[in-house]
C-alpha cells in the first residue's frame, strides 16, 4: 500500500470549509452533561439557564441611613426642617439591611441631623425608593439567564450563583484522538535534549494541537506516536471513529511521499471530502468522513499544522459547540520589503509589527512552513490572495493581528544587520517590566539604510566600512541618508573572523587562504557589512574573489554561514565570533568591526529612544554582551553623529 497519492483536485480555502462544515453540519452533535456551575466555567450551556429564585429577594437599603416613608417626609427642606421620631417614623439602617415593613426610601446619614436618641431632623424630602433596592431588580425568578450555546465566563457564574442555579447543563467537550505518525518522530519525554540524533525528530505537534484543541474548549488523547504503516495507522483510525471520539487526527503523512497514508486510509475506510486545498502553509490537509467522524490529515510541518488547525479544525470544534469562530482584529500595515507569492496559492505571510510614525510597517518573517519560529516571533499574517503575484514595499495591505495593538505601538522596530546583543537588547528592555518591546529583522546593513530612508524602521544596526576612510557607517550615512536628519549610536565593537570547522581540518590562518586549492567559501549576501569588510580585505591583498571557490554561493545571517561550516558545506565562511561558538566552530579572528545603531533624530527624544539609550548604557547591558564573547563594550553608547 506505499503507491504515491496524487493530489485530488485542489479546493480552494472558501470552497474547502464550506465542503467540511456543510458535510457535518447535522451529524455532529456533543452529548450532554449536568456540572457544578462553578466547573462550567469555559464550558458550553446545553439548554438555557433560569434563575430560581429572585435578587434581591426582599427589598434592601442600598446607602447607610434611615429608613422612611417617603410620603412622611413630604414637605421638609432647608426652610421648613423636619423631625422625625426614630422607631416610628425613621429607622436606622445600613447598606444591604431589609427596610423595615411601612417604609419606602433611604435618607443617607450624612443628611440626617441628630437631635437625641428619639429624634433626627431632615432638611429634604425623600423621593419614593430612593436608595433602595427593589425585589427582583437584578434577577427574577424563571426569567432566562443565559440560553443555549452560551459560553460560561466567571462573571456568568456570578449570576447563575445568585439566581440559585447551582448545577447546569453543559454540552460535552468535544474529545479529539491526536495521532502522530513518522518512523523519525523521538517523545521528548524519553530522551535528554542532547541525545537526539540527527535525522531524528522531536513530536512536538501533537502537544501543540492538544493545547489548541483545550484553548478551543475540547479534550484530547494523545495517541502513542506511530511509524508510517499503513495498517498500524488505519487501525488507530478506525478505533478512533468507532469508540466516543469526536474527531480524529491523523499528524504528517498527508502529502504526496511514498510514506504518505493519510488520504489512502481515509479513502480506504470511509470518504476523503478534500485533499489539497490551495493554500501555504497547509496545502497537502486531507479532510475526510470516517463513519460520520470528521478526520483531519494535519500536514506534518510545525506552521502547516498550526495554519490547519485555524482554519479547520478549529472551525468545526466550534461548530460542535454551537459558538462562533473567534475573528482576529485586522489593521492595515505596510510590508518593508517585497513579499512574492506563488500564483494559484493563498499564502499566509506571518510578519513582524511595529508603528513607525503613522503607518504599521510589517517585515516579513522566513516562510518555512518547518519553522515555528516564524509564528511565535510573528505579529501578525498577511493573506495574498491566489491570484495576486505578491505586494511590493510601502504598499497597504490589512492584516490580522495575533497580539494586541498596544504591542505593537510599543515595539521598537529595528532593521538592518544582525548582531546577537540585539537579542540580549530585546531581553533587556522586557525585563525592565515596562511596556517597550524590540523587533528586529535582519536584511543586511544596507537594508537597514533603505528601510531607515523609507521611514519603515526606528532603528538600522550597521557596520559598514568606508574602505578608503576606515570609518564605519558615517560616509554611507552621509550618501544613502542625503537630507534625512539622523543620530549615529555606537553599540559594541565585535569580531569579525574566519568560522572554520573545529580543529580547523584545511588550517586556515588568514583571508589569503581562502583562494587555495581545495578550500571551499560561503559568502554573505550582497550589501551586508560583512560583505563588505571581506571584498575590502580582498581587494588590499590584492587576491581575485573569482579565485575563491564559493564567492558566488551566499547565506543571509552569521548563522547561516556559521550552519552551512558545521554542515560541511564550506570550510570557512566570514562572520562573528558568537555565530561560530554556537555551534561549536573555531574561530580565526580577522578585524574587529565597529557596530552601530541609525536613528532617526526626529525621534531620539523620544521616551522610547530614551530608556533604549539608557538600557544600552547600562552596566548590566555591558556585562552581559562581555559575557558572550568577542565582544568590546568600551564605548557602548556614545553618541558618534
Ligand atoms: N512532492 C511533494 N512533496 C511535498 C509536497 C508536495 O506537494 N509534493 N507538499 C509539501 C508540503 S506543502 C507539506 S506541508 C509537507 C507535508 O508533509 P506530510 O504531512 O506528509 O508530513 P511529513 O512529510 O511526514 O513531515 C513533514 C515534516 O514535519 C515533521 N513532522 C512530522 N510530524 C511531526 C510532529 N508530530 N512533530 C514535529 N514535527 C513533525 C517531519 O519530521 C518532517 O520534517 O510535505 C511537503 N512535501
Ligand atoms: O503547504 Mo505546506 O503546508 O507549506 O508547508
Amino acid at each position: 500500500m506505499n503507491k504515491r497519492h496524487v493530489y485530488l483536485n485542489m479546493k480552494t480555502r472558501e470552497e474547502a470549509r464550506n465542503i467540511w462544515l456543510s458535510h457535518f453540519a447535522e451529524k455532529v452533535e456533543l452529548a450532554h452533561e449536568t456540572i457544578s456551575s462553578v466547573d462550567a466555567v469555559g464550558r458550553v450551556l446545553a439548554e438555557p439557564a433560569f434563575a430560581r429564585i429572585s435578587t434581591p429577594n426582599a427589598h434592601l437599603a442600598a446607602m447607610d441611613g434611615i429608613a422612611v416613608l417617603a410620603q412622611d417626609t413630604f414637605g421638609a427642606s432647608e426652610t421648613n426642617p423636619m423631625d422625625l421620631k426614630v422607631g416610628e417614623q425613621a429607622f436606622y439602617v445600613n447598606t444591604g439591611h431589609q427596610l423595615p415593613p411601612q417604609t419606602n426610601a433611604v435618607i443617607m446619614i450624612e443628611q440626617v441631623q441628630v437631635i437625641d436618641d428619639d429624634t433626627v431632623r431632615i432638611e429634604a424630602a425623600a423621593v419614593p425608593w430612593n436608595y433602595v433596592r427593589k425585589v427582583g431588580e437584578d434577577i427574577v425568578a424563571t426569567e432566562m439567564l443565559f440560553p443555549t450555546n452560551h459560553l460560561v465566563t466567571p462573571t456568568c457564574l456570578g449570576a447563575l450563583l445568585t439566581g440559585g442555579v447551582f448545577e447546569v447543563k453543559v454540552k460535552k467537550q468535544p474529545k479529539v484522538l491526536v495521532i502522530p505518525t513518522g518512523t523519525e518522530l523521538v517523545d521528548w519525554r524519553k530522551i535528554y535534549p542532547e541525545e537526539l540524533q540527527p535525522g531524528r525528530v522531536l513530536e512536538t505537534n501533537s502537544w501543540v494541537i492538544g493545547k489548541l484543541i483545550e484553548q478551543a474548549g475540547g479534550k484530547w488523547v494523545r495517541n502513542t506516536s506511530l511509524d508510517d504503516d499503513f495498517f498500524v495507522i488505519r487501525q488507530a483510525v478506525e478505533r478512533g471513529a468507532t469508540e466516543d471520539y469526536d474527531m480524529v487526527l491523523v499528524l504528517a503523512g498527508s502529502s504526496a511521499g511514498s510514506e504518505d497514508h493519510t488520504a489512502n486510509i481515509v479513502d480506504n475506510l470511509g470518504d476523503v471530502l478534500v485533499h489539497g486545498v490551495t493554500i501555504m502553509p497547509g496545502k497537502p490537509v486531507v479532510l475526510g468522513d470516517v463513519n460520520n467522524v470528521p478526520v483531519v490529515g494535519v500536514p506534518g510541518y510545525p506552521v502547516s499544522a498550526i495554519v490547519v488547525f485555524d482554519e479547520f479544525i478549529r472551525p468545526m470544534l466550534c461548530h460542535m459547540l454551537g459558538q462562533p469562530e473567534p475573528l482576529r482584529k485586522k489593521i492595515m500595515v505596510e510590508p518593508t520589503r517585497k513579499i512574492p507569492s506563488k500564483l494559484g496559492l493563498e499564502e499566509m505571510v506571518r510578519v513582524k509589527l511595529g508603528r513607525v510614525g503613522d503607518r504599521v510597517a510589517a517585515t516579513p518573517l522566513p516562510r518555512g512552513a518547518g519553522s515555528i519560529t516564524s509564528f511565535t516571533e510573528a505579529d501578525g499574517i498577511i493573506r495574498i490572495p491566489n491570484e495576486n503575484e505578491g505586494l511590493h514595499p510601502g504598499q497597504p495591505v490589512e492584516a490580522e493581528l495575533l497580539r494586541f495593538n498596544r504591542t505593537i505601538d510599543n515595539t521598537l522596530v529595528a532593521v538592518g544587520s544582525h548582531d546577537n546583543t540585539l537579542d540580549l537588547l530585546a531581553d533587556a528592555l522586557r525585563s525592565r517590566g515596562g511596556y517597550l518591546s524590540l523587533s528586529s529583522s535582519h536584511v543586511g546593513s544596507m537594508g537597514g539604510l533603505m528601510a531607515m530612508k523609507k521611514g519603515m524602521c526606528h532603528i538600522a544596526g550597521s557596520h559598514l566600512l568606508d574602505t578608503e576612510t576606515g570609518e564605519y557607517n558615517i560616509s554611507y550615512i552621509k550618501t544613502y541618508l542625503a537630507g534625512i536628519p539622523v543620530k549615529l549610536v555606537h553599540l559594541v565593537m565585535r569580531e569579525q573572523g574566519l568560522m572554520v570547522a573545529k580543529g580547523n581540518p584545511k588550517n586556515i590562518q588568514s583571508v589569503e587562504d581562502l583562494g587555495r586549492d581545495g578550500v571551499r567559501f560561503i559568502n554573505r549576501q550582497a550589501g551586508s557589512g560583512t560583505r563588505v569588510l571581506l571584498d575590502h580585505y580582498l581587494s588590499k591583498l590584492g587576491v581575485q574573489p573569482s579565485s575563491i571557490n564559493g564567492y558566488g554561493d551566499d547565506e543571509f545571517t552569521h548563522m547561516a554561514v556559521a550552519a552551512a561550516v558545521q554542515n560541511q558545506v564550506a570550510d570557512a565562511g566570514m562572520g562573528i565570533y558568537a555565530a561560530a561558538k554556537a555551534l561549536e566552530l573555531d574561530f580565526v579572528p580577522v578585524i574587529t568591526e565597529q557596530y552601530d545603531l541609525i536613528i532617526p533624530e526626529g525621534i531620539f527624544e523620544s521616551e522610547k529612544i530614551t530608556i533604549l539609550l539608557e538600557t544600552i548604557r547600562s552596566d548590566a547591558f555591558k556585562k552581559r554582551v562581555d559575557a558572550l564573547g568577542g565582544y568590546h563594550t568600551e564605548r557602548t553608547g556614545e553618541v558618534l553623529m
